[in-house]
């Protein structure tokens, strides 16, 4: 089957569960995780819809941002989210947030549909699900054989600002609902698996995970071990930034667990050549352009930007293409006793899943570290900047100290790879937080300005 075949939202299940599709697209745009809010929903399909258990519906929905596509055309613009709704005649009356709203008519008229991740008695019995591996419909259950997951472990939803949902159970173990759905393997699945074959520690392996075979195959949940007692990169640097505190043992200990992942990546999936300079200029310049389309207050400091990326071609190509994180920053280690961990490796929200999964410069990654020490840095003022370039000194001193080669050495990929990354923020920000735009925008300034 094409890809368009794939996206192409089919019309069979639409008609007559017309009423919940109108509830779903007034609900859907006011999710945090839902990706178009820069642009209205036009239009909102139902692509699949399986019974998981009673009252509680497994569905795929397309949330369309442009015209229907013409017969054998391109797929409609917009995203595919996975929903697990609960619908019930009397459902409990503390729905809170998790209400979606009453249907009017068709085959669910009369019922109170709501978001089931926030049901504690769905929480579980998904976990069921996923205890006994099988299949409902087109919905697939898996999990390692010869671990066996422990019952009546109690269910909360997480209540972090996510890209995604999440549940923990029991402080044992967290499942990840991903909540946008593109065809192919989730890098958040396959990456910690294949880390964990390579005996890598720094990465909670999956134990369990669901998936779907229609309308295309698509990841979409993985359980991992919870780290008990963890606090995340962002809440300590936060932390020791109010109470005046350094850093920069923990910044260089994060240097060197950056370094671990990526040997352990190099070593599990095939390394490319290292990127070709122009065509990575080019890129960064593409992504420019359409930001600042998208952001105006990014136009006047565009010339400037551009010579960060033009300059790439006289750089010496640096290290090999590999796999990489792809959306490192603070909020994705956390530190459990005296050691890093690295979480969700779904790379970079808003870009397609190939490129999510294609090979990059692992300085990518250790730029979107540095740019997350000047984002805490910039929390309260006064800003700290010494601070982030203290961060900023020790982190590169301890990756090199592990992957053998200094990124600080580095320096006109790290200025390029630091720009392209603070036009991504200014655009998530724009999109998702529009508060903390000054933050990615003062270093705009200054990577425009004076390049460091
Ligand atoms: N294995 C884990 N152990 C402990 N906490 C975790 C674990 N995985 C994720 N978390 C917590 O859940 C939050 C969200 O996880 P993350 O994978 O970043 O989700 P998202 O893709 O939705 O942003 C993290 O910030 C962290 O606090
Ligand atoms: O964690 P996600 O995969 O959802 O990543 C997205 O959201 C992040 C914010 O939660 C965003 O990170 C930006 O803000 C962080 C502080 O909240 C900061 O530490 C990061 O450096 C900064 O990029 C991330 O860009 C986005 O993809």
């Amino acid at each position: 089957m094409t890809k368009t075949a794939f996206l192409r939202p089919r019309s069979a299940p639409v008609e007559p569960l017309e009423s919940l599709a109108g509830l779903l697209r007034e609900w859907l745009p006011r999710q945090r995780w839902f990706a178009g809010k820069d642009r209205p929903v036009t239009d909102l399909s139902l692509l699949s819809m399986t019974e998981l258990f009673p009252d509680c519906l497994h569905v795929l929905v397309h949330a369309g941002h442009g015209g229907v596509p013409a017969p054998g055309g391109d797929p409609p613009a917009g995203d595919c989210y996975q929903l697990l709704l609960g619908v019930r005649e009397h459902p409990s009356p503390r729905l809170g947030r998790a209400l979606i709203g009453r249907v009017q008519n068709g085959p669910l008229a009369g019922r109170t549909v709501y978001d089931a991740l926030y049901d504690p008695r769905s929480a579980q019995l998904l976990l069921e699900r996923l205890r006994h591996p099988g299949t409902a419909g087109p919905l697939r259950f898996e999990c390692h054989a010869g671990q066996p997951l422990p019952t009546g472990l109690v269910p909360r939803l997480l209540d972090a600002e996510q890209s995604n949902s999440s549940l923990v159970y029991g402080d044992e173990y967290i499942l990840k609902v991903f909540r946008r759905i593109q065809p192919g393997v989730n890098p958040d699945l396959e990456v910690p698996g294949a880390l964990a074959r390579q005996g890598c520690h720094r990465v909670p392996a999956p134990v369990a995970w669901f998936r779907t075979t229609d309308p295309f195959k698509a990841t979409l949940g993985v359980l991992q071990p919870y780290l008990r007692d963890a606090s995340d990169g962002w809440t300590l640097a936060l932390g020791a930034l109010a109470a005046g505190d350094d850093f920069t043992a923990q910044a260089h200990a994060l240097g060197r667990a950056t370094a671990d992942v990526h040997l352990a990546l190099a070593s599990a999936f095939p390394v490319g050549e290292p990127g070709e300079m122009r065509r990575t200029a080019t890129a960064m310049t593409e992504r420019l352009t359409a930001a600042a389309h998208a952001v105006p207050a990014l136009q006047p400091f565009v010339p400037g930007l551009r010579t960060a990326f033009a300059a790439l071609t006289a750089c010496d190509a640096g290290p090999p293409a590999q796999r990489i994180h792809g959306d490192l920053h603070l909020g994705q280690v956390l530190r459990a006793g005296r050691e890093w961990f690295v979480i969700d490796f779904e790379g970079e929200p808003s870009r397609p899943l190939s490129e999510r999964r294609s090979t990059h410069s692992p300085v990518r990654d250790i730029a979107g570290m540095l740019r997350s020490f000047d984002y805490a840095a910039r929390q309260r003022r006064p800003w700290r900047p010494e601070w982030a370039w203290r961060c900023r000194e020790a982190y590169c001193a301890g990756y090199a100290s592990r992957a053998g080669w200094d990124p600080r050495k580095k320096h006109g990929l790290l200025r390029a790879y630091e720009t392209d990354r603070a036009v991504y923020e200014v655009l998530y920000e724009a999109r998702h937080r529009p508060d903390w735009l000054p933050v990615p925008m003062a270093a705009i300034e200054r990577l425009a300005v004076r390049g460091d």
